[in-house]
């Protein structure tokens, strides 16, 4: 089981490199990997495990994340509306790829954490608003989505670990909360 012991932080060089594609049919170690990235996340979002296992709370993980330098990433985005128990969005993805964005760029109101990053970065993070994704679930499907706002922004978050980039990477130096005309700042 995956726990926070696992999870490396900045200044390990797997953070900063690109991830390499896997292969399909997956191995058994590609597919175990997922299904225990996806279980560090319910596990994370889990008040009670979440204490005894002393997790931080997450909505995405990188295979890169805990030492692994492969294109695998787990999502686990919670619904927004307390009243669902069902996830806005939640898939392993294999060798994720962006298709197509939209020019409208949008970033969260409180700014961005990681799970990699043990201290506070203030500032805007801006990213594309809406994207097309296309990924392999782990049964070897090829998935054509579409995604906006949060499950959006987490999953650039993730895209960017695959490729050796960190939220902070996108804050501006000189004014961490400069915003272009047109963001749509989520909240
Ligand atoms: O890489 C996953 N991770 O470090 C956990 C936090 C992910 C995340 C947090 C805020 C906005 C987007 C994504
Ligand atoms: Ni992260």
């Amino acid at each position: 089981m995956i726990t926070m012991d696992d999870i490396i932080r900045e200044g390990r060089p797997t953070l900063r490199k690109v991830a390499e594609e896997v292969t399909f049919p997956l191995s058994d170690e590609d597919k175990k990997l997922g299904k225990e990235m996806m279980e560090f996340l319910e596990n994370s979002q889990d008040p009670q495990k979440a204490e005894e296992l002393q997790l931080r709370g997450g909505v995405g993980l990188a295979a890169p994340q805990v030492d692994v330098g492969k294109r695998i990433t787990a999502v686990l985005v919670p619904s927004m509306d307390p009243d669902s128990d069902e996830p806005e969005f939640k898939d392993v993805l294999y060798n994720p790829k962006i298709l197509s964005h939209s020019v409208q760029q949008a970033c969260m109101g409180e700014g961005e954490g990681c799970l990699s990053v043990d201290r506070d970065v203030a500032g805007y993070v801006v990213r594309q608003a809406r994207i097309t994704l296309r990924y392999y679930n782990a049964e070897g499907e090829k998935k054509k989505i579409r995604l906006k706002n949060y499950p959006a922004v987490v999953v650039q978050h993730e895209l960017d670990h695959l490729n050796g980039v960190l939220f902070y990477d996108h804050i501006n130096e000189d004014n961490p909360f400069a915003l272009n005309e047109g963001v749509l700042v989520i909240e």
